[in-house]
């Protein structure tokens, strides 16, 4: 019986996926995107020069001139930050530990697919994605899920990173792989979960006659209005992270999603943490758990700004505060990569190798990157 052309298209996805999974000794590649950051002081200035070059996310006029001037002006100041947080990013520890752990999980959750490896891609930071292109080609991987450890999707973040191995793969520097992308993973049980432990070790350390009193707020990267108001998915995803969070802690306390991290004049997306904080303070709301929700490591924007800065400010003002550890190490948070992606590598073989939603650009996107990206990951890497 012949089948329909749909069927027939899945099932040849299904058949090719299938061999480059079973292929001999050559790895299941994870890959594990995101920003990065400098390992140590004395790369704040190349990562700040990588960061302002990315046109997906600070497109600049003359960007390859205005990049290296607002790069060396601003690295003193990024670089004294790194130095108050003990001198460097840990964004690569735990990136590693995080891969490790879950690749081990993986051979058990999903042995069709073993022995899986875990690598990891920087947008602008060593492991830099050329890097990781070389090590995947010497391990003769055939078979790669680039996996974003941004929970929530942002053009600016995952979209840059997925634009970056597009452009790598045209340019023949990643081998013949067949891939697929884990793009989002913000409503995740799994994620969740570890999310609401750490606030549940938060709200312990206020008197139990206290605890159902204390604000929290979730805090998150803002956004520039230009980037939200072309359509980027972002803002809704950090809101559904922080809303599956509450169902899951059974909404014993009250919350906001605040913003943190604007660079620049432009205006981004609000209210910013310090002044909600402030504004706490004002009407007498003086106990506050800070809880991350859009990265799964330690940075600065935790170390420095939630940490240092706001924890600070916060007690200058007479609020109790706490902040709800980032996942790092979190062995609830592995199982939970490992889960998303054993879920994923079971899924492709029926839907194809990226999600429905990646497919979509946003309505007001210009970037013709954005669109050759997204064709060229649906059809696994080989248009
Ligand atoms: C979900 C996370 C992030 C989003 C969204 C995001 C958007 C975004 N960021 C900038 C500009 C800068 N970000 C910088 C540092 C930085 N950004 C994130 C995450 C998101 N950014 C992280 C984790 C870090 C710190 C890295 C670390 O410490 O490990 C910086 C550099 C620092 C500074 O100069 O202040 C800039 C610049 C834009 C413009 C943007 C959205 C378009
Ligand atoms: S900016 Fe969102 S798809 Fe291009
Ligand atoms: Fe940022």
């Amino acid at each position: 019986m012949r089948l329909p052309s749909l069927t027939s298209s899945i099932s040849r996805y299904s058949r090719s996926f299938a061999t480059a999974a079973n292929g001999p000794k050559s790895p299941t590649a994870v890959v594990m995107l995101n920003m990065g950051g400098p390992s140590t002081v004395e790369e704040t200035h190349d990562f700040l020069l990588n960061l302002f070059s990315d046109g997906d996310l600070i497109p600049l006029p003359f960007q390859k001139w205005a990049a290296p001037i607002i790069a060396k002006r601003r690295t003193p100041k990024i670089e004294k930050q790194y130095a108050d947080i003990g001198g460097g990013s840990p964004i690569l520890k735990y990136t590693q530990i995080q891969g490790e752990a879950m690749a081990k999980l993986l051979d058990e959750l999903h042995p069709e697919t073993a022995p899986h490896k875990s690598y990891v891609a920087f947008r602008y930071a060593r492991p830099l994605t050329e890097e990781t292109a070389r090590q995947l080609k010497a391990d003769g991987v055939k078979r790669a899920i680039a996996f974003t450890q941004y929970p929530q999707y942002s053009c600016s973040t995952t979209g840059s990173s997925l634009n970056e191995l597009y452009r790598k793969g045209k340019a023949g520097e990643l081998g013949d792989i067949e891939w697929s992308v884990i793009d989002r993973w913000g409503t995740h049980p799994g994620f969740i979960e570890a999310v609401a432990q750490n606030i549940e070790a938060s709200l312990a350390k206020f008197p139990a006659s206290e605890r159902s009193e204390v604000v929290l707020l979730f805090s998150a990267h803002s956004l520039p209005m230009s980037v939200v108001n072309r359509g980027d998915p972002y803002v809704l995803e950090v809101s559904a992270s922080v809303s599956a969070v509450m169902d899951r802690l059974g909404h014993s306390n009250p919350y906001r999603l605040v913003w943190q991290s604007q660079v620049g004049p432009s205006a981004w997306m609000g209210m910013q943490t310090g002044d909600a904080l402030k504004g706490l303070a004002r009407l007498g709301q003086k106990k506050v758990v800070l809880v991350p929700i859009a990265f799964t490591s330690d940075h600065i924007e935790t170390l420095y700004e939630l940490d240092l800065e706001y924890a600070e400010e916060a007690r200058e003002l007479g609020i109790q505060i706490e902040r709800s550890e980032s996942l790092n190490d979190s062995p609830v948070f592995i199982r939970a990569l490992a889960d998303i992606t054993a879920e994923h590598l079971r899924s492709c073989k029926k839907l194809g190798p990226t999600s429905v939603q990646l497919g979509l650009r946003c309505p007001g996107c210009t970037n013709a990157t954005c669109g050759a990206q997204k064709a060229w990951f649906a059809a696994g890497g080989r248009a």
